[in-house]
This record gives structure tokens, sequence and C-alpha cells, in this order.
């Protein structure tokens, strides 16, 4: 497969010749050669960007009809939902069952932002003065950055570009350089629908590399981010020098507190479904497990015992229940870190050790539950980004809350009782970006996603996922121009 960058409505190859071999990390099996951009190439499509946003090709189109552009790659993508879904098991390794399920939510982000563009058009301001018309206009910021991970290549891609594209902006996407497969058939769904040449731009290829003029260079406006901590601090400093906009969804250390009243079945089919869901590659994923005291041992001794039974498997595996890591790489780093904590003095329930026999051939981790942790440890600090589990437990409301706010991040989290006035308080004192009462892991296009403290700022999805796409512009029309007589003629 070459000619895989998209530049100002041209399929084209790396100008220095790059490719890169894919590779499905569930079994190693080649999925295809790409090319592979140098900054060269980058520089290029910030251009292509530039021009097609200054020309107003797609900025000045009518709002409405952004929007039906959008509804019809909701339609499309739908219509080619099998052949996306399996794009994206192969890069990632994921299970088709989950593929699928990423598809859906993306054709209902776009249709989401569909039906949202045009609705925010700005408000007329009273000025106090029948002579002044005074108005906040709304317009597209200009060219956008677009920079995503792996663990969910094209969701996370979609819930930037169908903001981008529904305020009018052009962009420039970068995916992971290991998952490109989604972003080049969404390239191209946009181009067969007829995106206006330049709008859409894409890069392939390694993250300083290919991705390091986006976050220097002086023609983009804003870089939407999301993946890890340290290449959001580093991006946030690259763009300072600028001054341009920048939203950064990063990582998360999730808490799931456990109340003894909550419904025992549901909060244990939850939790493992909120740690072992695509391997904890997830950035909301419910890595650190509080639970009241009293029931800790019999909720830990069950949680261990139904992890142990997590079958682990390939994308087409029908008994599959999770997958494999993304690389050999990530897998050692999980390794790394549950080793640590077993060096610092935590437990090893269950897990803690590579996938074998049939699983040899991929990057499969078995599902890891660590106890007897204290919050120091870094394995109980950091995110590991893998199927790791600690255990913490609690005696009081105020000593749950210490601890699930006890991290520098703040993603989400979730608390599980059934006295309706404790999950209500709780929610209220959690600092993290999304709260689950009783739940684990749903995120709607309609309501706000993302973090606090450093697991990043900025919103997406819902009206506010649309306005980081947007500037506002002060408009004030004096009808009844006069002379001020401020400096006199003399
Ligand atoms: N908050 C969220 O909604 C959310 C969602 C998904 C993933 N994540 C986070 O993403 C992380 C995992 O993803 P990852 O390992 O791909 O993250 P990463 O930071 O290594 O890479 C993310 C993207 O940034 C690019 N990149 C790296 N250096 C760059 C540079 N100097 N300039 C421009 N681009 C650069 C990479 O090539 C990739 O496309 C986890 O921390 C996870 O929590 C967060
Ligand atoms: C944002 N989310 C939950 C879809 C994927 C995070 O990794």
């Amino acid at each position: 497969m070459t000619a895989t960058l998209f530049i100002d409505g041209a399929w084209c190859s790396a100008t220095a010749g790059g490719t890169r071999q894919i590779h499905c990390p569930a079994d190693g099996t080649f999925v295809a050669e790409v090319d592979e951009a140098g900054p060269e190439d980058t520089i290029a499509a910030i251009r292509a960007a530039r021009t097609s946003f200054d020309a107003g090709v797609w900025a000045q189109s009518p709002a409405s009809a952004r929007g039906d552009f959008l509804l019809k790659v909701a339609a499309g993508l739908r219509e080619r939902k099998e052949e996306f879904a399996r794009a994206e098991a192969l890069d990632t390794g994921k299970r088709m069952v989950e593929a699928r399920l990423d598809m859906d939510d993306i054709a209902a982000c776009f249709d989401y932002f569909g039906k949202l563009a045009g609705q925010h058009t700005g408000r007329i301001v009273d000025a106090g003065d029948p002579n002044i018309n005074s108005r906040i206009e709304v317009e597209p910021i200009g060219v956008c950055a677009l920079i995503t991970p792996w663990n969910y290549p094209l969701l996370q891609a979609a819930w930037k570009i169908a903001p981008a594209l529904a305020a009018g902006c052009s962009f420039v996407l970068k995916p992971a350089e290991l998952t490109p497969h989604t972003a080049i058939l969404m390239i191209k769904l946009l181009d067969d629908l007829g995106l206006p040449a330049g709008v859409a731009n894409l890069v392939l290829g390694a993250g300083a590399t290919a991705g390091g003029p986006l976050s220097t260079h002086e023609d983009v406006d804003l870089v939407s981010f999301t993946g890890g901590l340290e290449t959001g601090r580093l991006l946030a400093a690259n763009a300072a020098g600028t001054v341009k906009k920048i939203a950064l969804e990063l990582g998360g250390k999730n808490p799931n507190i456990v109340f003894a009243d909550a419904d025992f079945d549901a909060a244990l089919d939850n939790a493992l479904n909120a740690a072992f869901v695509h391997s904890g590659q997830v950035c909301s994923a419910g890595t650190r497990l509080i639970l009241e005291e009293s029931i800790a041992e019999r909720f830990t001794e069950e949680f261990v015992r139904r992890a142990e039974g997590i079958r682990l498997g390939g994308p087409f595996d029908d008994t599959a229940e999770t997958g494999t890591l993304i690389s050999a790489a990530h897998r050692d780093k999980v390794h790394a870190y549950v080793e640590a904590g077993i060096a610092e003095g935590a437990r090893l329930r269950t897990g803690g050790t590579f996938g074998e026999g049939d699983l040899a051939g991929g990057y499969y981790y078995l599902p890891t539950v660590l106890d007897r942790v204290v919050r120091g440890m870094s394995v109980v600090r950091d995110e590991a980004f893998g199927p790791v589990v600690t255990i913490e437990t609690f005696t009081t409301e105020d000593e749950a809350i210490a601890i699930a706010n006890d991290t520098i991040y703040g993603l989400a989290g979730a608390v599980w009782s059934s006295e309706a006035g404790r999950g209500e308080r709780i929610a209220k004192r959690l600092r993290h970006g999304t709260i689950w009462i009783n739940d684990f892991h749903p995120y709607l296009p309609q309501a706000e996603w993302g973090g606090f403290k450093q697991s990043g700022f900025g919103r997406e999805l819902g009206p506010t996922g649309l306005a980081e796409y947007q500037e506002m512009k002060h408009v004030y029309h004096n009808l009844t121009p006069a002379v001020t007589g401020w400096f006199p003629e003399h």
C-alpha cells in the first residue's frame, strides 16, 4: 500500500521515500506497508490546510451544509462498518466485537456534530444604545493539528475530525504510527464524499519527525492532542512558542470505589470490565480498585477468580474476551510496573506474566491483580496502561475520597453504592472529569469528556467539544458614526 499520505487533495508518498511495516500485535502477521512522513511532508500538509482555510472553501460554507456533510460521513461509516472495523482490529489487535462497537460510537459522534453544526452561531449583545449593533460571531479557529493515539485510533480521531469539520476548520491528522489504517479509510471517505482539497490532510509516521512541525509551525492555530502525559507536556511547551491554542486529552489513574452496600454482582462484573476491557489499554480504565474493608476479602477473591477465567485471544477469535497489548515494548513497560510493585512489597494475586501457548505469537499479558499496595508505589501512582489492577481498602467515605483523589491525574472514576445520596456526595468531591455512579465506562457524544489536573485540559464531545474549534469575534457596529472630539483639531 503506497501513496498513503493525503496532502492538498492528493494521495502521495513520503518525499524522502520512508515507509513503515504494520504488523498485527495479536500474532505478528503482516498487515501492510505505509508511507512514513518526514517533517517536510507535514509542513506541506500544514501549508495545504492553511491555503484551503484562507480561501474559505470549507470555512465559508454554510454551517448547515457542513452538518449535512457530517451526517453523510456517519452514513458512509455505517455502510462500510465491517471494512473499518477489520482495519482497526488488524492494526490494534482488538477483538472485532470491540472494533465494531467503536465504529458505532464513531458514527454516532459524526451524527451528533452533524446536528450540532450551525446551532452555536453567536449572539446579539445589548450594547445599551439603539445606534450600536453589537454581536458575538463564532468562527472556525483555523488550521488544526489532530494528533491521536493507538488504543482507539479512529474513535479518538473522530472526536476531533467531526467538530473540526462542523466548525469549518481545515486540519492535518497524524494518527499513531502503529495504527494508521482507519485514518486512511476515513480520509478516503471524506474525499469520496467531496470534501474540498486541502481541508483534510493526513500524515503518517513517528511523533518526533512526522509530528514535529504540528506543535511548532506558525500556520497551525490549534493542536488537539490525545496521548500520553510526557508527550502532552512537550507539545504544550512547543505550542507556547507561537502561542497556539492546545487541547490535551491525557492519561488517567482511575479509581473505582466499591462500598459494602453496593450491588455486589454488578460491582464485580463492572470492575472486571473497567480494568480488563481492551486489556486495560483504555485511558479511563478502572485500574485502582478501592474497596470498603468489610467486603474487601470476599470481593478480591471473586475478582481474582473471575480475572483468571478471562479468555485472551486475537481479533477473529469469537471465544476471546479481551486481547493483546499493542507492542512488545509496551508489554515490557507494563510488566516492569508489576515487577516494581512486587519488589516494593505488593502481593501478586494473579497474572504478572506474558501469554503462553497459543498466545505466544502476540503481545498478550495476563489480567493481573496486586493487593497490599501503598499509595507511593509506582504501580499505584503511574498509568501502566495495561491489564493491571491494584486493590486498596478504606473504612470511611472521607478515606475513600482521599485515596481516589490522591493522583496527579483526574480523568475518570466510579463509585458503587446502593445509597443514592452517598453516590452523589462522593461524585461531587471526586476531582475527575467523568464520574460514574453504579456504572463504569459509558461516554456519550453529547456529554463533554476530558480531564482535571494532569489528565489535560479542554473538552471533547458535547457543545464544548465544538467550541474548542471555534473563535469568538465581537463585532461592534456604530450605525451613526460621529466625530468624538477626543483629540480636537488644533
Ligand atoms: N484522555 C483521553 O481521552 C485519552 C484517550 C485515549 C488515550 N489516551 C492516552 O494516550 C496514551 C496512550 O497513547 P500513546 O502511547 O499513543 O501516546 P503517545 O503520547 O506516545 O502518542 C500519541 C500521539 O502523539 C504522537 N507524538 C508523539 N510525540 C510527538 C511529538 N513530539 N510531536 C507530535 N506528535 C507526537 C504519537 O506519534 C501519537 O500519534 C495513554 O496515556 C492514554 O491514557 C487518553
Ligand atoms: C476515551 N475512551 C474511553 C473512548 C478511550 C480512552 O482510551
